[in-house]
């Protein structure tokens, strides 16, 4: 069999897409989606990402990690994937699509994303991180000397040993400026650090201004594949209008066979 794909970035948080509208692509088959992202054998990503028609908005999103798993949300893909549906011609400069974690609404500006991301209901603070589900659940937890930090090894045994089976993802965080933080996470599903986490950035932004590590409610944050920008409001305990903004890019296009 063939497949026409494409390979996107988001600050070098990294995809395979696939035009599945007329659903032909098998999404049962988790080694294939496993082999398709491993970067030796395959195309390589850290996720492949499906668009599908939706009844009710532009399109919908399906999202599988490196590991062959369909996951929960992904932020940076979320964005790669406006810019993939502007290419194909399903929407202009805006879009509205369905994704697991329900409804999501974007702009797009030449190669800027900005993805609106869903409420957040509930921020746990423990004594030396917190936990919160911008889409995907995050333990967001502040560090000194950052760029040397050994984020797989660190990310890994928290994973594994504090959230178990389901696991979590782990950014790791430094303040660099009063509303500009450093970040790097350790991934499930890809069970190693990607270049960047969308979901992730966004739960270091909530998470720097629920325990005043900030006053800002639009921050910078700094990954090492680049800047992305989120902002909010803060209703009560929720989080609302909580917005995801940065650069999404086409890097190749191709077809490969099985
Ligand atoms: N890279 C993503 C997060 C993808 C989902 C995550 N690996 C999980 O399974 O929770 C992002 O940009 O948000």
């Amino acid at each position: 069999m063939t497949l026409q794909f494409f390979k996107y970035q988001g600050t070098g948080n990294d995809f395979v897409m696939i035009d599945n509208r007329s659903l032909d692509f098998p999404k049962n088959d988790t080694k294939l989606i496993n082999h398709l992202c491993d970067r030796r054998f395959g195309i390589g990503a850290d996720g492949l990402i499906l668009l599908e028609n939706d009844e009710k908005t532009d399109f919908k999103m399906v999202y599988f990690n490196a590991d062959g798993n369909e996951s929960s949300m992904c932020g940076n893909g979320g964005r790669c994937l406006v810019a993939f549906a502007k290419y194909l011609g399903v929407i202009e400069n805006t879009a509205s699509f369905n994704a697991v974690d329900g409804l999501h609404h974007a702009s797009i500006d030449d190669d800027t994303v900005r993805l609106q991301m869903i409420d957040v209901l509930k921020v746990e603070q423990f004594d030396n991180y917190v936990f919160l589900d911008t889409g995907s659940p995050h333990h967001v937890q502040m560090v000194s000397g950052l760029e040397k930090f050994d984020v797989k090894t660190e990310g890994a045994k928290l994973r594994y040993g504090k959230y178990g089976e389901k696991g979590s993802n782990i950014n790791f965080v430094q303040k660099t400026a009063p509303d500009i933080f450093s970040v790097r996470t350790y991934e499930r599903g890809v069970e190693d650090e990607t270049f960047s986490c969308g979901t992730g950035v966004t739960a270091v932004g909530i998470a720097m201004f629920v325990t005043k590590q900030t006053e800002a409610t639009e921050v910078t944050l700094n990954t090492p594949g680049g800047k992305l920008k989120v902002s909010f409001e803060q209703n009560g305990d929720v989080f609302e209008n909580v917005f995801l903004q940065g650069p999404a890019k086409q890097v190749f296009k191709g077809v490969v066979e099985w």
